[in-house]
């Protein structure tokens, strides 16, 4: 054998290639190592092997069945003579890894493409590479418009900054992240995803790149969502059920707790319901249900939560109610609009109507169930006294509630039918002893009871509002009086009037004082509205501007029951005033209580430097006006001068001082 040949056969034994002479029956004449360890066989030579044979210019891919399992293999042929026979060799290479490989790519390529969930990767700089289809399914952002986006693209803006870090920092420490998340898509809608972000790492354990992997869940929560609202709601009215009740009672016990305040739950019963039902059938009576949710729904304040506990009970909780008769009141009014005709789907008409019980918290119970336990006794005992009635749980509530709406009811039709009255109580100046004004004040002359002095009705009339008209009726009637009073050619007299909290908060006091001024002639500067301090420290910045405006039209302004109230001197000093009225209450003890009288000469020096008048409420002793004297108190006004008197009697005081 030449050196060549030699070496030859070394060379074939030691590439990694398999080589093969077979014969044209395929029957192997020669196989080098690499061959047997391709084919899985120790002793080829003289095997038959079941693979083409015939030349070709393209290298032809065939499968393996191996001991070891199934393989691939590249062949390449060209005939040969080998012994003086007509034979091929055969060069054969084993492709199994990269076909495995190039497999694998495949399928991860089509779970990729064909997966469900969006899927995005990025650099390690956070800039998108690769997106899915499923992410342009759900996001409507194509390929062109993703890649090289930052995922923030998709930030729905419901999440704050420190969601964004917390995330990422997850993400630093532990590799990974899951949860959810509000996205937005192309079209801005929003929407919830559930959302898994992994960070990819190379061998040194450096961040190369971010896979996102997330699934719209906006189906599951609006599934979930309405499972909720099942469980929660009743399905015939959609109102919130006894479940949804109790909770919202016991969050509303947390509040009321906290706040200091007051809540109350009104059981209601639909009265001959049941007739309905008999009479006209269930769907009737469905119809009926759905038509009174929808009336006491309208009737209700946005905050209080209407619910229905099954058949024709519903029942109203009213959060932060200022008073007892609060309840009361929307229980009247509920009892009132149920007892209007409804017209059936039938197309008849019926009367139905509804008893109420209430109770409050904390007076009646601590908790939900005892709140609604004890709203269910007092609705028991409105309907044995007769139906078409609310109660409270306790007696004497019902009691004080009913004589309130009562007297509300009455005070209504006193100011239709004129039964108001203006009284006038002489303002006097400490130094000469004459009346320099007069403080209206309002009288009810009721046909049945006589004179009602205000502290009777005017609360009343504050927590109805009825107090808006009665303010207007006064202001009108004094500026009325006070022109007379000029045509008659009295001497110049300040009338003052008491403006409520809730009149100078709620309404267009200044449109109402201009046009009144304008319509009776009384001259602005003539008229003097008194204001508490507690309507002007309520909203102590809306109170400057409303007094800017009244002061403007050149009204004077006073400041009433003052020290009784939590007046800020630095607030007081920007209120534009002239008058500042010491309550009575540090009046009274004079010259007996020492402290009083500090406090009331302290008002005097303040308010004078304040540049204010001062006017001394309720003096009854000449030893009190003796002590304001002294103090340089400027006005006063009291049962020593004159009670508040009509306005005829009024004018008889005025020649007395030598006035006329
Ligand atoms: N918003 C409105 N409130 C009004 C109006 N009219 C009256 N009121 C308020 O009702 C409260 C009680 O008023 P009234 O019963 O009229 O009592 C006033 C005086 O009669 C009483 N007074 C005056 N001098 C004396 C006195 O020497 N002794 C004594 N025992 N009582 C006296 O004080 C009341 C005056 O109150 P004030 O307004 O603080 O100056 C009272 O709060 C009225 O404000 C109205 O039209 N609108």
């Amino acid at each position: 054998m030449t050196p060549a040949l030699a070496n030859l056969d070394l060379i074939l034994e030691t590439i990694t290639d398999g080589i093969l002479v077979v014969d044209e029956l395929g029957f192997v004449l020669y196989t080098n190592r690499s061959a047997e360890r391709i084919f899985d066989q120790d002793a080829l030579l003289g095997t038959k092997l079941a693979i083409p044979v015939s030349p070709s210019d393209a290298p032809q891919e065939i499968n393996l069945v191996r001991r070891s399992g199934l393989g691939w293999a590249e062949l390449r042929s060209a005939p040969i003579e080998w012994e003086g026979r007509k034979a091929y060799v055969i060069g054969v290479r084993d492709i199994t890894e990269r076909k495995l490989s190039d497999d694998r790519l495949l399928q991860a390529a089509t779970v990729f493409e064909s997966t469900r969930e969006g899927v995005l990767m990025t650099d390690a700089n956070k800039r998108i590479l690769r997106i899915n289809r499923a992410f342009t399914d759900i996001t409507s952002y194509t390929e062109a418009e993703a890649i090289g986006q930052q995922p923030s693209m998709l930030r729905s803006g419901r999440h704050d900054a420190k969601f964004y870090a917390e995330m990422w920092a997850s993400i630093a420490a532990t590799g990974h992240w899951q949860g959810e998340i509000w996205n937005r898509r192309k079209n801005g809608e929003v929407y919830p995803e559930l959302l898994s972000i992994s960070a990819i790492t190379d061998k040194s354990g450096e961040v190369t790149n971010y896979v996102g992997v997330f699934a719209d869940i906006s189906r599951l929560k609006a599934t979930e969502s309405q499972l909720d609202f099942l469980a929660h709601h009743d399905p015939l009215t959609r109102l919130p059920n006894r479940l949804l009740l109790l909770s919202r009672v016991d969050h509303a016990i947390e509040v009321a707790l906290r706040d200091g305040k007051m809540l109350a739950l009104l059981m209601i019963d639909l009265d001959r319901f049941k007739d309905v039902n008999d009479s006209f059938g269930h769907l009737t009576g469905d119809d009926l249900l759905q038509q009174v949710a929808k009336q006491l729904n309208f009737r209700l304040r946005g905050i209080d939560t209407l619910c229905r506990l099954g058949g024709d009970e519903f029942t109203v909780l009213m959060e932060n109610i200022a008073h007892p008769e609060d309840a009361a009141r929307v229980a009247n009014d509920i009892i009132t609009t149920l007892g209007e005709p409804w017209l059936l789907s039938n197309g008849k008409e019926v009367r139905i109507g509804a008893s109420v019980g209430i109770s409050l918290f904390p007076e009646h119970g601590a908790t939900p169930v005892e709140l609604l336990q004890q709203a269910d006794t007092a609705l028991y005992q409105a309907k044995a006294e007769g139906r078409g009635r609310f109660k409270y749980f306790s007696e004497e509530l019902t009691h004080s509630a009913r004589a309130r709406m009562d007297l509300e009811v009455r005070l209504r039709r006193a100011i239709d039918k004129g039964e108001l009255r203006a009284f006038y109580q002489p303002q006097v100046n400490v130094d000469n002893g004459r009346i320099v004004g007069a403080e209206a004040l309002i009288r009810w002359q009721d046909p049945d009871q006589g004179l009602i002095p205000p502290l009777r009705f005017i609360p009343v009339a504050e927590e109805t509002g009825l107090i808006t008209a009665i303010g207007n009726w006064i202001l009108k009637e004094t500026c009325r009086q006070g022109k007379c009073w000029i045509e008659a050619g009295l001497p110049p007299l300040t009338l003052a009037v008491n403006v409520s909290p809730h009149q100078f908060l709620h309404s267009n006091l200044e449109e109402i004082v201009a046009e009144t001024l304008a319509e009776t002639g009384f001259p602005a500067n003539r008229l003097e509205l008194e204001l508490t301090e507690s309507a002007l420290m309520q909203r102590e910045h809306e109170a400057i501007r409303i007094l800017n405006r009244l002061h403007a039209l050149g009204v004077r302004l006073a400041i009433d029951d003052f020290g009784t109230g939590y007046s800020s001197l630095a607030y007081l000093k920007l209120f534009p005033l002239d008058v500042l009225k010491i309550d009575k209450s540090f009046i009274d003890d004079i010259p007996h209580h020492r402290d009083d009288m500090e406090i009331a000469a302290a008002i005097v020096a303040m308010a004078h430097t304040l540049r204010l008048k001062v006017l001394a409420e309720g003096v009854e002793t000449k030893e009190q006006l003796a002590f304001l004297q002294a103090q340089g108190c400027d006005l006063y006004q009291g049962y020593l001068t004159s009670p508040p008197v009509p306005a005829d009697q009024f004018e008889k005081l005025l020649p007395a001082q030598g006035l006329l």
